[in-house]
């Protein structure tokens, strides 16, 4: 076996590609069986130029691959960020430095490119801190025991507002999902961009032989003027329990609205449906209306909340002046930054309309990581928090609350997607 500092880490030409598959299958414990398809589908993504990898007597032991992403920051305006997806070191060659190397390749050319931030959904918590990266949303998932949750039974799906709810098949989603979600993510801190591969595979237009393929339902909602605000992608299981009842689990893969009637209508559909006893909510915004929107919000149970989104800043001075503020405000911030280039001191003047951001030379009101500020950044966490556990040191009195009161947003952002 080769020596760590032997193992080169590089980016892969087209001929690699099909060993490079391989190597990602088995980091990822699934078959290292390629077939022609999976080649075939995945060359039509995967630039030789952003995927890397490192080979061992010719044979591919890790990989990593990236491509170009909209986060959108507080207040609507989007940044170009750096999305990190398919990271592997085979199992034979972990912790000899790979990930470290591959790591700090991609984000020295993230920099170099002009990307604002970088973003990955880590497979596990301790991995990606050391790099700079700081979890920026969570989410939450619910199960809902639908006869507990109190709704009419004689009033299924009936929309105060006047909308409607159909059922829709995944060509017609084609249609009017790519704008839906364009509409959502603009005002959504911490959604990202999705483009038509990502329609194409969750409609079923193209299949990837390793996934079966299952038709889910669409429902779609239409406001009282006829305007699509709403898209549920549900699945559901068939299940009758020995004494005849229907116990059948409705497993929501997505669900996506532009105003809360929607997202009321929707969410009311779904308990609403005779035989579904279970309603699975899927990935949801921590800070979701779902449970209020049960007239027993007990009926919704929480079986999952943990970090989703993490985001690294490499321009803090492009990250900062991209969002809007809670108030007006002055704050010098040392942000410490040991393996990237955001190190340094930074004067924020900020507004609820925008802000202005340079390096300066000023005594700093806090000192943060990099890591750390990409947390509050989108707002989710709070700076008097971190303060009490000691990430965030306050150089003048009251400097977290100030931080706060700028930073964070009266709804949590969140990420509806997985990347
Ligand atoms: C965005 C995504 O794709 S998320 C998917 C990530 N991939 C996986 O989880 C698949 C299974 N795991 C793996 O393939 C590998 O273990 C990886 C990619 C997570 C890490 O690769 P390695 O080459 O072993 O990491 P590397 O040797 O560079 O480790 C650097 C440091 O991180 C630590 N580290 C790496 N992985 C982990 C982990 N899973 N948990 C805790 N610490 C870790 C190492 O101990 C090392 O610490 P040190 O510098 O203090 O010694």
């Amino acid at each position: 076996m080769s020596r760590p500092e032997d193992l080169g880490v590089r980016a892969i030409t087209e001929s690699e590609i099909p060993d490079w598959i391989r190597a990602l299958n088995a980091g990822f414990l699934r078959s290292p069986h390629v077939s022609d398809d999976e080649v075939a589908d995945r060359s039509t993504y995967i630039v030789p130029s952003r995927t890397l990898a490192a080979f061992d007597d010719g044979r591919c032991t890790a990989t990593f691959r990236s491509f170009p992403q909209e986060l959108t920051a507080v207040g609507g305006k989007t940044v170009p960020a750096d999305a990190i997806t398919n990271v592997t070191v085979t199992a034979t060659h972990r912790r000899r430095g790979l990930l470290t190397r591959m790591m700090a390749l991609d984000l020295a050319a993230a920099t170099e490119r002009g990307d604002v931030v970088a973003t990955l959904l880590a497979a596990e918590y301790p991995i990606y801190g050391r790099y700079g990266f700081g979890p920026a949303t969570h989410a939450a998932e619910w199960t809902i025991d639908v006869p507990r949750a109190g709704l009419d039974p004689r009033r299924p799906a009936l929309d105060p507002d006047g909308g409607r709810v159909d059922l829709v098949d995944g060509a017609e989603v084609r249609t009017f999902g790519p704008e839906l979600h364009e509409r959502l993510r603009r005002g959504l801190p911490g959604a990202v961009s999705r483009d038509d591969r990502w329609w194409q595979v969750s409609t079923g237009a193209l299949r990837l032989d390793r996934t079966p393929w299952t038709e889910p339902f669409y429902a779609v909602h239409r406001s009282a003027s006829g305007e699509i605000d709403g898209l549920a992608v549900y699945v559901c299981d068939d299940h009758w329990g020995d004494d005849k009842r229907p116990q059948n689990t409705a497993t929501v893969k997505s669900l996506i609205t532009t105003s809360p009637a929607a997202e009321r209508a929707l969410w009311h559909y779904l308990c609403s449906i005779d035989w579904i006893t279970t309603v699975k909510t899927g990935d949801r915004a921590p800070d979701d209306l779902l449970p209020h929107l049960l007239p027993d919000p007990r009926a919704a149970r929480l079986t999952t909340y943990a970090d989703w989104l993490w985001v690294r800043i490499l321009d803090v001075v492009r990250a900062l002046e991209a969002r809007t503020y809670g108030a007006f405000g002055t704050l010098v911030l040392e942000v410490v930054d040991e393996t990237g280039p955001a190190a340094g001191r930074y004067r924020l003047e900020a507004g609820p309309d925008g802000a202005a951001c340079a390096r300066t030379d000023l005594e700093p009101h806090l000192t943060l990581t990099v890591g750390d500020l990409a947390t509050l950044w989108l707002g989710d966490e709070s700076a008097v928090r971190l303060a009490a556990l000691g990430r965030v040191r306050e150089q003048q009195e009251g400097a977290a609350s100030v931080a706060d009161a700028l930073l964070r947003t009266s709804r949590r952002p969140w990420c509806p997607d997985m990347f």
